[in-house]
């Protein structure tokens, strides 16, 4: 049978990236989506976005809403220091395969936990199965409409601490406006909008950043 894209991009990274090197890994997506095949990763224009906030904010935690193939876990972990831990939550069974064996290539299973599962079911249990007292870095990317009511959820599990930061993807293309209106009115948030463009297009799409402020 025919296969599938996600099974194609990890074709392309076994062809040509280096087992061990996260960098050689995102380039050979990046490389994969705007030449051959599109995919919906953050891909390298916003990832250097990405790449910005994690360098800043340093975190000893971070959790990603939404691995699909785990490109932006890769890109994110790369940047951890060694003890750091990335909890990503994937749904998707056979999407969470894929990233599984993608994030193993990248030698980048140290400091990333996959839950196969779904938010909703898992942000409850992070503190108690992960002894997480607090996320430092929450990147959002999974389903548009989720991305509000898991940030309550988030907030309601006691996650969020004074300076915590939210990223989340796609803003703008597909869209998240109940999300951008809550965190962009909310008093508990300081809000920032970073304008770029959707993966390998010219489609304007952006990243917001939101600080918790406790
Ligand atoms: C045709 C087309 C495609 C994409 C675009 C534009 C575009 C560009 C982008 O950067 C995008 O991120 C998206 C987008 O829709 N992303 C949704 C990504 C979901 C992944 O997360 C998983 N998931 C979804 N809800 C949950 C959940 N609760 N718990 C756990 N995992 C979840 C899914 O299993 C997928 O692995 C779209 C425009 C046009
Ligand atoms: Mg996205």
């Amino acid at each position: 049978t025919r296969s599938t894209r996600p099974q194609r991009l990890l074709g392309a990274v076994q062809k040509s990236a280096t087992r061990g090197d996260p960098c050689s890994v995102v380039n050979a997506i990046d490389q994969f989506c705007r030449h051959t095949e599109w995919a919906m990763n953050v891909g390298d224009e916003k990832g250097c976005i990405l790449d910005s906030v994690v360098s800043e904010v340093n975190p000893a935690t971070v959790l990603e809403l939404g691995t699909y193939c785990g490109y932006s876990t890769v890109r994110i972990a790369r940047l951890l220091p060694p003890h750091a831990k990335l909890i990503t939550l994937e749904f998707n069974p056979d999407f969470a395969a894929i990233a599984r064996q993608v994030i193993a290539w990248a030698g980048m299973e140290e400091k990333v936990h996959l839950v196969e599962g779904a938010s909703g079911e898992w942000i409850p249990k992070i503190k108690e199965q992960f002894g997480v007292k607090a996320l430092d870095l929450v990147f959002l990317d999974h389903w548009k409409d989720q991305y509000l009511p898991d940030t309550k959820l988030i907030e309601e599990c006691g996650l969020l601490r004074k300076g915590s930061v939210l990223l989340a993807d796609n803003v703008i293309f597909p869209g998240a406006p109940q999300y951008l209106e809550y965190v962009r009115s909310s008093q508990q948030y300081e809000s920032q909008y970073f304008k770029s463009h959707l993966e390998y297009t010219k489609v304007e799409d952006g990243l917001e950043k939101s600080v918790f402020l406790g």
